[in-house]
């Protein structure tokens, strides 16, 4: 079976991932089933688009092969954008989704339905030895819920509805959330990449 490594050690992401990469019949690995662990690559730009770049060629230079990297997070625009790249560190270095969600709560306390509008964005970027880098952008509009609803995904699912749904990201099943996601929208963009592992 064909194979891609992501690079990322965030379990909801690699989940969505080998849900998304099933009708490709392709096998997903991470850093995360690596034997000897990498130490984490630092986030220093300040566009996903930089950030998704530096984790792949990163992780391609050390380990010699393909790879595919997700910079990702959520806009909201009553928070002009925040918290965006700083999505994963919000509420703080640890990188806890459950603070990270109730930190966004807080600060949007008061603010009506119709000002809390938001949207995810996913950067995926491919970088392969001596080859040009690929990178695009996926993206899925949407609003804010007063609350945490649902159990499902991972980070800020819980309080994210996509537009024209009754229902948050968590409520959705995973096959649900992927053909709307913005990390379903990216993936569609380097699709031709992908039919060729
Ligand atoms: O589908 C999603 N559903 C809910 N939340 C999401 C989603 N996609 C990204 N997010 C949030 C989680 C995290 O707060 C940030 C990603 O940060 P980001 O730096 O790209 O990932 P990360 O540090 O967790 O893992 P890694 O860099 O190893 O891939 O955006
Ligand atoms: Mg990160």
């Amino acid at each position: 079976m064909k194979e891609i490594m992501i690079a990322t050690q965030n379990k909801g992401k690699v989940k969505d991932f080998q849900s998304l990469f099933k009708k490709y019949d392709i096998k997903v690995t991470s850093l995360l089933d690596l034997t000897e662990p990498v130490e984490e690559v630092e986030e220093t730009g300040t566009t996903f688009e930089e950030n998704a770049l530096l984790k792949a060629e990163t992780i391609a230079n050390k380990l010699n092969m393909p790879v595919l990297a997700d910079d990702s997070g959520l806009e909201i625009d009553a928070l002009e954008g925040r918290p965006g790249v700083y999505s994963a560190r919000y509420a703080g270095e640890e990188k806890n989704d459950q603070k990270n969600l109730h930190k966004v709560l807080e600060e949007l306390r008061g603010v009506p339905e119709d000002q809390r509008s938001a949207r995810f964005v996913c950067v995926l970027a491919v970088s392969r030895p001596n080859q040009d880098p690929i990178i695009r952008r996926g993206t899925c509009e949407g609003t804010i819920t007063e609350g945490p609803i649902g159990d499902n995904g991972f980070g800020y699912d819980p309080i994210f509805k996509p537009e024209n749904s009754n229902l948050t990201m968590a409520q959705l099943t995973s096959d649900q959330k992927n053909l709307i996601s913005h990390r379903g929208n990216a993936l569609k963009k380097i699709e031709d990449w992908v039919k060729n592992q």
